[in-house]
C-alpha cells in the first residue's frame, strides 16, 4: 500500500501522481489532456474533481496497467479542504429552498429552477450553445411559428398518445436525447434518467460523453427496458468498434452515430466558466499564451472526435453491428435523401440543440423539407416504419410534439429540460417532467380532436409562416453573459 506522503512527492509535471477512488495513478504522461486542472491535484485526492466529468472506469480503461501504482493508505492522505465560498453558501440555500415539486406545472419551471440552485459550472455546461446562441432561441420559436388547425365534435373521451420507436413500445412520441456529463447537475447523473425511463416507459439515449459508466448505466436498467445508444465516433475506430459491440452485446436496441459535430461548438458560457475557474496569478505568471482559452469542459472532453467521418464509414457501422443505424445531426432534405439511400434506419433532424453551429435551421422546419422531398423524390410518406424521421431541439410542450407528430415525425428527442429536471430534483424530477406530459398530450390531443397519434395529420397545422424567419430571435447573450470590467 502506498502512503500518503510518497504519493504527496510526485506532484509536479516531471513527476505526477494523483488519487482516484482510493487508487494511485502516474498520470505524468497524460499532462496535455487538460494539464492544468491535473496539476492543481498533483500528489493529492483528484477525485472529487474528476467525478462530474468521467465515468469510474474512465482512469483504468484509459490508462495503461503499468501505471495503476495501487492502493493508498486511506488515513495517511491530507484531506484536499475544498472552502464552501459565499456564494457556495448562497446556492445551498437556494437548494434547500427551491419550490415542490407540485408547485411545477411545465418544463419551463426546471430550467428557471436549475438555473438557480445549479452549480455555476454545470448551468454553463448544461444551457450553453454556440457563438450568438441564436439557434438555441430559434428551436424553440420556430414552434411558435406553427398553428393548429383543430377538428371538433368528435368523441376524444378516450385519447392515445403511446407509438412505437423503431418497433419499441413508448408511453409516448418522446425519447430522452443523448446530452453529456450528468453528474455535473446531480452526483446519480445519468442513472436519474434510467430509473424515471424505466417507470414511464420511456426510451433513454445513452450518451458516449456521459458521467456514469456505460455499464453502470445498462446494470441500472430494468428488464426489457428499451436504450439507444449516441456515438461519437473515435479517431481510433478500435476503440469505437469495442464501444459500439459491446453496446450490442448489451442489448441496446439502435446506434445514433451522431454526425453534427466533428468538433465541439464554441460554447461561450461553457469556455468563460473554465477561463475563470483558472487561478488569476496563473494567468498572470503565464500570460495569456499560458491559458488556453479554447478550453471549456466540451473542448476538454472532445479531441478524440474523428473529424474525418463520411458517408464511406457507413459501410464500415453496417460490417460491425447489426443495431439499426441512425444519423443524429442531419440538416437539409440532400443528407437525408442520402441516408435514405444508404439504407439507414432513419435519421434526426437536429443542430444539437444549438450548441453545434449558429444559424443552423430548426429540427421541426428541417422536417417539413424533408418530407415534402422525400416524398417527390422517393415517393415516400411519413412516419415511415422503414425511415424513421426524428427531430430534437426546444421541444418544451405536447404541443411542439403533436407539431411535430403532423408532420410525419416519428418522435421527438427532448434534452435539456430532462437534464434541469433531475439537476434539481432527481429522479423525481424527471418523472414529474413525464407526468406534466402525459398531462399535456391528455389535454391538448382532445382540444386538436385526435384520439389516437395517426389521427394527428399534416391538416392540423398550418405552417406557412414557418419559413419566415422574421422574428429574429432575442439576443440577450450579451445582457447577461460577456466579460464585464469589475468596478
Ligand atoms: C443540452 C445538451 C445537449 C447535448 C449534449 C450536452 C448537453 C448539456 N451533448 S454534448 O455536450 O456532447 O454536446 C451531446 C452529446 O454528448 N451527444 C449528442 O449527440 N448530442 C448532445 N447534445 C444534444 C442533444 O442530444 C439534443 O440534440 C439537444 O439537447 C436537443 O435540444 P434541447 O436540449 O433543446 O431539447
Amino acid at each position: 500500500m502506498l502512503s500518503g506522503k510518497t504519493v504527496a512527492q510526485h506532484n509536479s509535471r516531471e513527476s505526477c501522481w494523483i488519487i482516484v477512488h482510493g487508487k494511485v495513478y502516474d498520470v505524468t504522461e497524460f499532462l496535455d489532456g487538460g494539464s492544468k486542472i491535473i496539476l492543481k491535484y498533483a500528489g493529492k485526492d483528484a477525485t472529487q474533481e474528476y467525478e462530474p466529468i468521467h465515468p469510474p472506469d474512465a482512469i483504468t480503461t484509459n490508462l495503461p496497467p503499468e501505471k495503476h501504482l495501487g492502493p493508498v493508505e486511506p488515513d495517511t492522505v491530507e484531506k484536499v479542504v475544498v472552502e464552501i465560498t459565499d456564494e457556495e453558501k448562497a446556492r445551498q440555500e437556494r437548494v434547500s429552498n427551491r419550490p415542490s415539486l407540485e408547485e411545477i406545472l411545465n418544463l419551463h419551471d426546471f430550467e428557471n429552477i436549475a438555473k438557480q440552485v445549479l452549480p455555476e459550472k454545470a448551468w454553463a455546461y448544461y444551457s450553453s450553445a454556440s457563438d450568438d446562441e441564436m439557434t438555441l432561441r430559434e428551436n424553440h420559436a420556430a414552434y411558435h411559428r406553427i398553428w393548429f388547425r383543430p377538428r371538433i365534435l368528435r368523441d376524444v373521451t378516450n385519447v392515445d398518445w403511446s407509438t412505437t420507436i423503431l418497433g419499441h413500445k413508448s408511453s409516448m412520441p418522446v425519447y430522452i436525447s443523448a446530452t453529456a456529463l450528468g453528474k455535473l447537475g446531480h452526483p446519480d447523473g445519468e442513472l436519474n434518467l434510467t430509473r424515471a425511463a424505466a417507470k414511464h416507459n420511456i426510451i433513454q439515449m445513452i450518451p458516449t460523453l456521459a458521467s456514469c459508466s456505460f455499464d453502470e448505466i445498462l446494470d441500472a436498467a430494468q428488464p426489457g427496458q428499451v436504450q439507444f445508444f449516441q456515438l461519437y465516433v473515435n479517431k481510433d475506430r478500435a476503440i469505437t468498434k469495442k464501444l459500439v459491440q459491446h453496446a450490442e452485446s448489451r442489448g441496446v436496441k439502435a446506434l445514433f452515430i451522431t454526425v453534427d459535430a466533428p468538433q465541439l461548438g464554441r460554447r461561450e458560457k461553457d469556455m468563460r466558466m473554465k477561463f475563470e475557474a483558472e487561478d488569476p496569478s496563473v494567468v498572470s505568471k503565464s500570460g495569456s499564451e499560458g491559458v488556453d482559452r479554447s478550453q471549456g469542459a466540451a473542448r476538454a472532453i472532445s479531441g478524440f472526435i474523428d473529424t474525418s467521418l463520411n458517408w464511406n464509414d457507413l459501410h464500415w457501422f453496417k460490417s460491425i453491428t447489426k443495431m439499426p443505424l441512425i444519423l443524429k445531426g442531419v440538416q437539409c432534405w440532400e443528407d437525408a435523401l442520402e441516408a435514405y439511400d444508404f439504407g439507414v434506419a432513419g435519421v434526426v433532424l437536429s443542430n444539437h440543440g444549438g450548441r453545434q453551429l449558429d444559424f443552423a435551421r430548426s429540427g421541426i422546419e428541417i422536417l417539413v423539407e424533408v418530407v415534402t422531398k422525400l416524398k417527390e423524390k422517393r415517393g415516400l410518406t411519413f412516419p415511415n416504419e422503414k425511415f424513421s424521421l426524428f427531430v430534437d431541439g426546444g421541444v418544451r410542450r405536447a404541443t411542439d410534439v403533436l407539431k411535430a407528430i403532423a408532420l410525419g415525425a416519428t418522435a421527438v428527442g427532448v434534452g435539456r429540460p430532462f437534464l434541469y429536471a433531475f439537476s434539481a430534483y432527481g429522479t423525481e424530477g424527471v418523472e414529474k417532467a413525464f407526468e406534466i406530459l402525459h398531462d399535456e398530450f391528455q389535454m391538448n390531443m382532445r382540444l386538436l380532436g385526435a384520439r389516437n397519434l395517426k389521427e394527428v395529420v399534416p391538416e392540423m397545422v398550418d405552417v406557412s409562416n414557418l419559413q419566415s424567419h422574421v422574428v429574429v430571435p432575442r439576443d440577450d447573450l450579451y445582457g447577461n453573459n460577456c466579460a464585464s470590467v469589475s468596478l
